[in-house]
């Protein structure tokens, strides 16, 4: 089996090449790079092994006809290019960006102010959410990986919703992320200088992953509002917390709402309930594909709080994108994805 990843010299593609080059049955790893081609990956990347890897240019015609799989870690604007071309053979493409993610191009535009893949890509693409979507993915051509923060929170959202158990009108979601979110490139924001000791809330109102989630809430439930969604630049490297509010339309317990999340999940291998009176913290999942939910139920105000962790850089992004992988190969979903959270 060859493998393909676009963008392998971004935080993405490196944790994809770390989690891959220990896959079983893989014969080969292509690492592709728009401005360092010829350069060999251990000259940028001092931590990864051995093994000669030369970074090679893109050739979209050939990798669709040479790789089985190909991964795009790109920033958002060049998988709706990329793609048509990738999927003329016998690849299978999953992409990190969230150019696949909307279904409605209008959409997209609106909030990553770029133009949108071509129609026929948006129809194949298949949101890659593994809890969820588990069958569509298995058959899919082309998987549109779900972004960081989406995960988290509908992961968190996704039993009270199906249940038709939150008020969907009334739907508020506070998350948190660390800074290798932002990608590899420091900006003036991500400098460490202006991180550390420092707390900042960002994209008020305007975050890229609102359309996402209300797209996922819309399908759990018709009547869902305009989310509140808000998120903050933590001073760390890795995890994402999305703390969630939402109101109940019918009575429950909070030892019958733990009860329903444990069966909801119970065979899905990434995703931890916690007990009542217990909440996960990102350190719980750092470095892991899990997803830890921990809830309580406020009587006096009536709200569930929902906390759901995951780290940015695996189940928010590059381990995800291997679960999805085992989902399309047939493998067990767990393949390559058995590693322990780091701690400390
Ligand atoms: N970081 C995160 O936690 C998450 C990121 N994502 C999404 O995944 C994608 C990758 O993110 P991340 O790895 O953090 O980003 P980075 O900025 O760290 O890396 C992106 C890589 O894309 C390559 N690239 C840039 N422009 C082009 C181009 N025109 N054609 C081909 N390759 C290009 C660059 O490599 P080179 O110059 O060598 O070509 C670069 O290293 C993004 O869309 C991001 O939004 C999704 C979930 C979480
Ligand atoms: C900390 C930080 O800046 N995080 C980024 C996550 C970007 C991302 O993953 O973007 P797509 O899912 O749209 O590809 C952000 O909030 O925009």
């Amino acid at each position: 089996m060859e493998i393909g990843i676009v963008g392998a010299t971004g935080y993405g593609g490196v944790e994809l090449f770390r989690l891959l080059s220990s896959y079983p049955g893989i014969d080969s790893i292509n690492l592709y790079s728009s401005t360092q081609s010829g350069e060999f990956f251990q000259e940028l990347y001092s931590h990864v092994n051995n093994e000669q890897y030369t970074l090679q240019d893109l050739n979209p015609d050939k990798m669709s006809k040479q790789l089985d799989i190909i991964f795009l870690a790109t920033p958002a604007g060049v998988s709706s290019e990329l793609t048509p071309k990738l999927l003329e053979g016998k690849a299978k493409v999953i992409d990190l960006s969230g150019d696949l993610r909307l279904k409605d191009s209008r959409t997209y535009t609106n909030w990553y102010k770029k133009e949108a893949a071509i129609q026929s890509v948006l129809e194949k693409a298949v949101y890659g959410l593994p809890e969820w979507n588990k069958e569509a993915i298995q058959s899919a051509k082309v998987i549109a990986n779900p972004g960081c923060f989406p995960t988290a929170t509908l992961l968190g959202l996704a039993p009270v919703m199906n249940e038709q158990l939150a008020d969907p009108k009334r739907i508020i979601i506070d998350a948190k992320s660390g800074i290798s979110g932002a990608g590899k490139n420091a900006s003036p924001v991500t400098h460490f200088a202006n991180t550390q000791e420092n707390f900042r809330i960002y994209k008020v109102n305007q975050h890229q992953h609102i359309p996402e989630i209300e797209q996922q809430l819309k399908i759990w439930n018709s009547e869902t509002n305009p989310i509140t969604f808000s998120t903050h630049l933590v001073p760390m490297t890795r995890g994402i917390m999305a703390t969630i509010y939402v109101e109940l339309l019918e009575s429950r317990s909070l030892e019958e709402l733990i009860k329903l999340y444990q069966k909801v999940y119970e065979n899905q291998p990434f995703v931890r309930i916690r007990k009542a009176g217990d909440f996960p913290c990102t350190r719980d999942v750092y470095a892991s594909n899990y997803c830890d939910i921990g809830l309580t139920l406020d009587e006096r105000t009536g709200r569930v709080t929902i906390v759901a962790v995951i780290d940015n850089l695996m189940k928010g992004a590059a381990s995800q994108a291997v679960q999805n992988m085992n989902l399309v190969l047939g493998n067990d979903e767990s393949t390559g994805l058995h590693q322990v959270p780091v701690y400390p």
